[in-house]
């Protein structure tokens, strides 16, 4: 028989939901995440005999993750920084982790034309995420967005694929172009102004879609995350993830109607899926960075 051993491993606390409120002036902030932190490192005896000796229990990294933001959240890539240097200092058997974090984003409600002080709508389900994973001395930084909803109404077409006995699918050169971006970007180091790169790669990433004349998603994916990687020399790589949700013309003619274009089954399910990396050929290995990131190809 061959002997058993303990292969890979981690734990933590997943998904501490954390709300922090700055109230220095009488004009709040907030700023809500969610927090999954994973430590990894000489971790065999709890495994292996149920010696918790090494084990940092996982209520005191919730507790940890609270503390910290005592002092507030800022950039999130900077706060999952801050706990991993945290965990790997403070304990010399725990080597490395994953820290997650989710960010959701609220707008001021307007009153008289102006965002109120202490009053927010949830702005959309569009989030904004990183991974941090630390190994030793070394740090990969994974951020990205998801559920980021995009459509045009023209612009894109899709001709020129192959037909067989089971194609029924019409050419068309005048489609709506609907997607949820999920996009995750590796930084290819960890001096970044975090905030003002989430803000720039959205930017881009939605110039992008809008003004490419889209013959398919996947092109317009790659433009999107080419024009990303030619403005940011910092990111390696962008992974997609693109469902592409189906927008089918309604047949209006038993009602004696014409449709040029203009009355749509927006269908939910199935959808097509279409994921693709856009990366520097030259760019460094990715380590562990994407490491359980998963839902990318
Ligand atoms: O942009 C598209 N890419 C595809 O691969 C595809 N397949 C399909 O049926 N419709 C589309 N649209």
């Amino acid at each position: 028989m061959s002997k058993i051993v303990l292969g890979q491993n981690q734990y933590g606390k997943a998904e501490v939901r954390l709300v922090k409120i700055t109230r220095d002036t009488k004009r709040h902030e907030i700023e809500d995440v969610t927090v999954t932190s994973q430590l990894r490192g000489d971790l065999d005896a709890v495994h292996t005999e149920g010696d918790n000796a090494h084990v940092v229990a996982t209520d005191t990294q919730k507790n940890t993750v609270y503390a910290f933001a005592r002092d507030g959240v800022g950039a999130i890539e900077s706060f999952a920084m801050r706990l991993g240097k945290h965990f790997t200092g403070e304990f010399e058997w725990i080597t490395g982790g994953r820290w997650e974090i989710e960010q959701y984003s609220w707008a001021r409600i307007p009153v008289d034309g102006e965002g109120h002080d202490h009053s927010f709508v949830r702005s959309s389900d569009e989030r904004r995420n990183t991974v941090v994973t630390v190994d030793g001395d070394r740090t990969w930084i994974v951020s990205g967005l998801s559920n980021m909803v995009v459509l045009k109404s023209t612009g894109s077409e899709f001709r020129g694929y192959p037909k067989d006995r089971y194609t029924t699918l019409q050419e068309t050169s005048d489609r709506i172009l609907a997607t949820s971006v999920s996009a995750r970007w590796r930084y290819l180091t960890t001096d970044v102004d975090f905030d003002k790169t989430f803000e720039n790669v959205r930017a881009i990433m939605l110039e992008a879609f809008a003004t490419t004349h889209s013959l398919a998603l996947q092109q317009s994916l790659f433009q999107m995350g080419s024009a990303v990687l030619e403005a940011h020399p910092e990111i390696a790589e962008v992974k997609f993830s693109m469902p592409n949700k189906h927008h089918f013309l309604v047949d209006l003619e038993p009602f004696g109607l014409d449709n040029p274009g203009e009355v749509f089954f927006a269908a939910d399910r199935p959808y097509g899926l279409i994921e693709a990396t856009v990366e520097r050929e030259d760019a460094p290995d990715a380590g562990r960075a994407w490491d359980s990131v998963p839902g990318f190809c």
